[in-house]
This record gives C-alpha cells, structure tokens and sequence, in this order.
C-alpha cells in the first residue's frame, strides 16, 4: 500500500494555546476533515499538508516552531500564509473569482489579474512544500478549487507520480467556464492528475465539456480518460461524498441532543404537556373566543390587510386540532445557500396556508460566515431584514414564527436542532453535494422526518425521496414545504428508509478509499502504453506473416468495440465490419467472435460477416470452422431455460426495480443484470444481495453464476468461452493461435489457450493473458496490420488509419451520450 499524503487549503485540525503556554490541537467537522481525517489517522505513514490558518506574524520564529511540532505529532505540516498572500489567493481568486462563478453567480465574480497571480504563487508554495516529501511509490490527493494548479506543479516535477484532484464545489458549465480568463491553465493545472473527481456525473460532464471546448486537442476516450502529451493519462469520474453516518445517528442521542430537542419541543408547543399550548395560552384562550364569536380579535396581532376570512381560519385552526410543527435548517450565511428564496416560500406557505399560523416554527441556523466580503454582508443584511419581516407579520404573543440563530455551533446542539426538526429545509441555489441533508436524514435514523431538498445540489441525485424542489420557484418550495408538514409519519418513514439505507452503504470513509482505489487503479504502471509494446507487436506480425493457417479468438465488447452505458450502443462501426471482413474472408484465416451477447445480436451484428460466431458465453454457435451447416446450434446439454429462467428472472427484476438505472436483459440461456448507468454504491450494495439471493437457488437448477463488467450474470453450469473455443485451439490445424479479451469470461480462453498462442488482455486486471493493451483501439490497430498482413497481395488492404477516424467518430457520439445522459 503506497504512502499518502493529502494537500487541502485548510489542515483538518485547528491549533489552541493552553493555559501554560503549550499548543494543543483540535479536530475540525468540516466535509472534508470527516471525510478523510479517519483514513488519515488510521493510516500512520499518512501527512496532510494544508494552510495552518495562522497569521505568523502573530508569532515568534520560536514559536511558530512549537507551533510545527505539535502539528507534525498529528502528521500535518502546516503552511503559514501572510495577509497579503491570503488576500489575493484565498479571499481572491478562490472565493471572490472562482466560487461564485463555480456556483453559477457570473455576477458576483471579480476578475482581478493580481488575484490570479497571486493565487499562482501560492500553488507554487504548496508544491515547494509537498514536493520535498514525495518518495517513490507515493499517492498524492489534491483538494478543491484553492489548489487547481497544483497537480501540474507535482507532475512536472514527478511525472510518474500517482496524483489525484477532487473538487468539493460544482464544476459550471463550459459556457460560465470559459468566461474566466485564465480557463486554460486552471484546466491545464487539473489535468496534471491521474484521477480527477467531482460529486456528480453531471459536473463531469461538464468538466468534460470545458475540455472539447477550451482544448480540444486533447484526446479523450469515451471512459473519460485523457492522453495528456507527457504519456501520462488522466481519468475523469464521479465519487459522491458521503457523511460519517454513524457519527451522526450516535450525535443525536447525546444527552446535549436530546436536551436540545426537549428544549425546541417545549418553546414550540409540541412536547405533551404544551401539546395544544394554542388553546390554553391567553391568547389561544381568546383565539378560541374568536373564532367563536369575533375573528376580528386576531388583527391586534395581525396586519389590517390580512382578510377576515383568513383569520377565522387562523382562529379556528389553533383550536387544538393540529399538533405543532418544527421546521429546520443549518446553513452558512452563503448566497449560493438560497436563504432569502427560503424564506419568502416559509412567509408565503404561511399566507397560503394560515392554519400553520400559531402551529409551525422555523429554527434558522445561519453561521455568518466571509464577513469581509461586500457581496456576503449585504445577504446577512437581506436575511436579517426577511427575518425581522416575516416574524413582525406574524408573530403572536406565545408564538415566534422564525428562531433565527446567527452563531457558530457544535456538532451536538446541531444535532439537537436536526432531531427536532420534522421537516428540513435545504434549498441551495447551487452546492457540489450538501452534507446537512444527509446529516438530517442520520439523525433520524428509523424515524420519521421529512427532507425538502433542492434539486440544485449533488445529494438531489441519491436522495429522491425527499421533496424535490426548483430553489428559484417560490411557490414550489411553498407547496413541498406544507405537504412535508402534512405528510403522514408513516409515509415520511417509508421514504426515510430508503434513503437512510444509501446513506449507511456510501459513508464517508466509503468514499475515500472508492477514489483512492480508483487512483491506484488508473495511475498503475502499463497504463500509459496505448499500444502494444513495438517489440512485441513485431513478433505477432512476424508469426502471423509466416504462419499457414492461423486463428484468431476474439472477444467483442471491451476488446473490440469500447464498453459503453447501454448495451444496444455498442453497435459494430462500418470500420469495424470492414476490418472484420477483410481480416475473417482470407482462406487461411479463422476469425471466430466469442461473446457473451445473446445470438440474435451476434446474427443481427455479425450474421452476414465471414466469421464464425460463438455466442452467450459458448451456448450457442453458427458458422464455425469446420462445421457444414449455416445455421444456429444451440450446445447441447443444457437445462430448459424456460424453466430456470422463470425462477432467475423475477429475482433479478427486483434488483433492477431496487437500483435505478440498472436494468435486466434476458437472453436465450442467459439473464443478465446490468448495472453501468447505476450508481456505484448504490448497485454494488444491490449486487452483493442479488449474489447472496442467486446462490440459494442455482446449483439446484444447473446453473452458475458469472460476474462481467458492471453485470451479474446467470448461465448454465457447463457453458464457458474457454469450453466452446477448446476443440479449435487442440485441433492441431493452427500454427498461429491468438485470443483477445478484456473481463473474467475471456480469462476461461486465456486458461485453454496453448503456451506458444498469443493471449491479449485489454485493459487493467488480473490476468493470465500474456500480453496487455488499453483499450479497443490498440486492439484494432493490431488487427488492421494483422490484416494489412494477409491482404498484401490482395487488391483492398485495410489500413490502420480507417480505424483512428471511426474511433474518433464514435468517441463523438458517446461524449454526447454522456452529456445528454
Ligand atoms: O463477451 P462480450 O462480447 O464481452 O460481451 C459481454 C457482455 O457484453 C454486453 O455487456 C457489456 O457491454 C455493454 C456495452 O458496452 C455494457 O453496457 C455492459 O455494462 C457490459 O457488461 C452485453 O450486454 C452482455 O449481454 C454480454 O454478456
């Protein structure tokens, strides 16, 4: 296991002077201190690197000594910034020009050249810290919009090093992109990495889109991966943060918590003994006398312009009907957090919905926060001036309709002000994820408790059963928030359930090592070489152009079409029928397709091409060497698969309806679940149970199961590629052999080929092939030379560049699908 050693802007632990002098340090609860800080603890090789915030002119030489000391026993190096540094890198160009416009807030950027200088020379300090540390072997994790350009310092320093970037904010379109000028280099900086992450597809699609865009001579593949002109590759996904779930949930049963909570309960009316405090307060007591006799009573409290009819109504409702309601929300005092839009929808439902006068209360907890800058005391002075508005309309004398705290609080009492909320609202204008949704959710674990959710946040992707609102629309939020008030418990907990159910599977620490494995996964070594190694290349050519009669094992999706979302994309190109042709239709050549497809693709795909054809994974076959028939065989001995399938098939259709996006695809003597387009977690939580379900039932039937890529898959026991090609690789009639594939059904042919054959694995693995390539490409490059072989002396040779444009071709519509997604 490499070394890891992580660079953000802030170290995850804040320093405190106690009373003899001494440092100490605290552990911050910030997303990303949570997020990284156990693997960061348990790991004890691990160093953080990050900006101490510490003003060192504040100190002493000594004493800022002291100060590396008590950080280096937590392996963190603290880096000390001056005012004039932090002004221009961090309150400059990272949070006045950068986050407003990641966020989609054009307008509130500030492009200023000296910021962005500024913010240059600071990466360039941080890569003069880091640099010094790195050892061979060591992984390198970049964080956030303040250090952009520092994988490319990293990477041109160590250009074999294993570095990745992840952005916590949202990725904007090309379009607000490309209005920063310096676009290019920020790119250019991020692409310095292997891996690079964001929380959504979306933003990768995005991030994707800048590319075409901005530099668009960078080759990108259809996985996302760029061949960067230094020959080392960077990857582009998506990894989802989660939260310290059980952090959370064990929180919220604190006593500070549970105090909290009481303490809400009783302020607003809903612990027992204030159930119906409406009705027994004084003016509850005269709310009942008006609505009895003189709703009039209610404009003491109550602006003259409110109608009588309304306040009947508000009358009437407080007469101990409804039971009272806490609504919650906990938020940094941000503009792109949607506070003023929040709180118009709460002032509305309440002038829409005047039951809820005297029955709901709002906890607004909004931590001031950027106080310096213009843009953020002006919405402090906004959301101080709604607040005051909305509570002076409204307010009774026992009733408060917003509780507005402006304070910075613990994680306990913030709990306290979740556990007690029965609706949460969270509607930011634009956040990467939002993390107080989900801590919501933690801390009503197995209750009820509803979630309004802004569709304009990464959390509106895994958590659709909350209300799913358009934070700009007024009347929406209005609407959702009343119907979350009057949602049933049992229903909020049905919806609950499910969502508490991702959340406990994608923690995260679940997500660190998901984007740390990846990491390790696309920056492994041979990842670089697109092609085959030259050498070897040769000495297939050489063979092949020597050989009498030769046979060619081929696999299809992965090895010569690339893995795409959905299966019926994978459509063989013109390009790709031509090579097969001119490869398949020389005499001495057997070119068979061994696939996992089921044989009505592989007839309509391949049916008219001169290649024999293996299909569902050997059960099926047409066309093969030797054989004097033209038609389908089905293998024999296999069991009735309308039987089996009739059992398999509705275990895997609930699998399909529990994982959204994944679907079932049934085949002759196959069933087949697939997951791509899923979300990782959320399907690979899913597959284990799915496993766990099918194993009670296979062996029984004669069957087994096989796991492919992103696929779980039902087959007869006897069927496998490496039986179906066996009787041609031990025929004797070959004396060139080679079998190509890229996933663990290919490694069965790999097993049977002889030792002299030639066995080519397509993409990271492990394997038992010989010989490793990329991608596709390289494998019909290979096969066009191959080709270009057999057809010197033939009229039509295949040329290997007919291959690089119609790959080219369908790159372009694959980017498309992906952004269209
Ligand atoms: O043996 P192969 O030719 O490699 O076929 C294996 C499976 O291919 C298809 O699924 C895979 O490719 C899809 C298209 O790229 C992709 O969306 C899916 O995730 C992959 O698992 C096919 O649908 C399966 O039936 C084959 O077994």
């Amino acid at each position: 296991m490499s070394r890891l050693i992580i660079v953000s802007n802030r170290l995850p632990m804040s320093l405190q002077a106690r009373d003899d002098g001494s440092y100490t340090l605290r552990q911050n609860v910030g997303g990303l201190a949570t997020a990284i800080g156990p693997y960061h603890r348990s790991h004890k090789d691990s160093l953080w690197i990050g900006w101490s915030g510490i003003d060192p002119q504040k100190y002493s030489e000594k004493e800022l000594d002291r100060i590396r000391q008590a950080y280096r026993e937590s392996r963190c190096i603290p880096i000390f910034l001056s005012k004039e540094e932090l002004n221009g890198y961090y309150a400059g160009f990272s949070n006045n020009t950068l986050w407003p416009l990641f966020h989609d807030f054009s307008h509130e950027a500030v492009f200023r050249q000296e910021d962005w200088e500024m913010y240059r020379k600071v990466n360039m300090r941080f890569a003069q810290v880091v640099e010094p540390l790195i050892r061979k072997g060591d992984t390198i994790w970049v964080q956030d919009y303040h250090l952009m350009l520092l994988p490319k310092m990293l990477r041109e320093r160590y250009p074999d090093a294993s570095i990745g970037w992840f952005l916590h904010v949202p990725f904007p379109s090309a379009e607000i992109f490309r209005s920063l000028p310096w676009s290019r280099e920020i790119l250019e900086g991020v692409l310095g990495a292997n891996l690079i992450g964001f929380h959504t597809v979306d933003f990768s699609a995005s991030f994707l889109a800048s590319l075409h865009r901005l530099l668009p001579e960078l080759p990108v593949n259809r996985d996302g991966v760029v061949e960067m002109p230094d020959g080392h590759r960077a990857a582009i996904d998506a990894f989802p943060i989660g939260i310290d779930y059980n952090l959370y949930r064990r929180t919220a049963h604190s006593s500070l918590a549970r105090a909290m909570r009481r303490g809400i309960d009783e302020v607003c009316g809903k612990s027992p003994r204030h159930r119906y405090r409406t009705s027994v307060t004084a003016e509850g007591v005269a709310a009942n006398e008006a609505a009895a006799s003189d709703a009039n009573w209610w404009s003491h409290y109550m602006k003259e312009d409110i109608p009588e009819s309304t306040l009947a109504k508000q009358a009437a409702s407080s007469v101990g009907s409804r039971s009272n309601k806490v609504i919650v929300s906990v938020d940094r005092l941000d503009y792109t957090k949607g506070l003023p839009e929040r709180l118009q929808a709460f002032g509305r439902m309440l002038d829409k919905y005047p039951e809820w006068v005297g029955h709901v209360t709002y906890y607004l907890l909004a931590t001031p926060s950027r106080e310096v800058v213009e843009s953020y005391q002006r919405l402090k002075a906004q959301v101080d001036q709604l607040v005051g508005e909305i509570n002076g309309r409204y307010s009774l004398l026992a009733w408060t309709p917003i509780h507005y705290i402006t304070r910075s609080l613990s994680i306990k009492p913030v709990c306290g002000i979740y556990t007690a909320g029965d609706v949460a609202l969270v509607t930011p204008l634009r956040d990467g994820m939002n993390l107080v949704a989900k801590e919501y959710l933690a801390c009503h674990d197995g209750r009820d408790g509803t979630l309004v959710l802004s569709d304009m946040c990464g959390a509106a992707d895994e958590l659709t059963d909350a209300f799913i609102v358009n934070p700009y629309d007024i009347d929406m939020v209005c609407e959702a928030l009343h119907n979350a008030l009057e949602i049933t418990p049992d229903e909020s907990k049905r919806r609950n359930i499910r969502m508490q159910a991702r959340l406990k599977v994608r923690t995260a620490a679940n997500w660190c090592t998901s984007f740390l494995d990846s990491l390790r996964q696309v920056s492994a070594p041979g990842m670089t070489d697109r092609r085959l190694r030259m050498d070897h290349h040769n000495a297939i050519v050489r063979q092949w152009d020597g050989a009498h009669r030769r046979l060619i094992l081929c696999d299809y999706d992965g090895t010569l079409t690339p893995l795409v979302r959905r299966p019926e994309r994978a459509k063989p190109t013109q390009a790709l029928r031509r090579l097969l042709t001119q490869v398949g239709s020389n005499p001495d050549v057997d070119f068979l397709l061994v696939s996992g497809r089921s044989h009505q693709i592989m007839q309509d795909w391949f049916g008219d091409l001169p290649v024999g054809l293996i299909a569902e994974h050997g059960a099926w076959n047409r066309n093969l060497p030797g054989s004097d028939s033209n038609e389908w065989q089905r293998a024999k001995g296999l069991p009735d698969s309308d039987t089996w399938q009739k059992v398999i098939q509705p275990i895997m259709d609930e699998s399909a309806t529990r994982v959204p996006n994944s679907f079932v695809e049934s085949k002759s003597d196959a069933v087949a679940w697939h997951y791509r387009m899923s979300d990782a977690q959320v399907a690979d939580h899913e597959r284990q149970d799915l496993l766990r379900r099918l194993r009670g039932v296979v062996v029984g039937l004669g069957l087994m199961i096989m796991e492919n890529s992103k696929v779980v898959e039902v087959t007869p026991v006897a069927t496998s590629k490496g039986q179906a090609i066996l009787p041609f690789v031990n025929s004797g009639d070959y004396d060139f052999m080679m079998a190509l594939g890229d996933d663990d059904t290919d490694e069965t042919m790999f097993a049977v080929m002889p030792d002299k054959g030639w066995t080519i694995k397509v993409g990271p693995g492990q394997t038992k092939a010989r010989l490793r390539v990329n991608d596709p490409t390289a494998v019909t490059l290979l096969l066009a030379d191959l080709g270009a072989g057999v057809a010197r002396g033939s009229n039509e040779p295949v040329a290997s560049h007919d291959f690089r444009d119609d790959h080219t071709v369908v790159d372009e519509a694959h980017a498309q699908l992906t952004d269209d997604k």
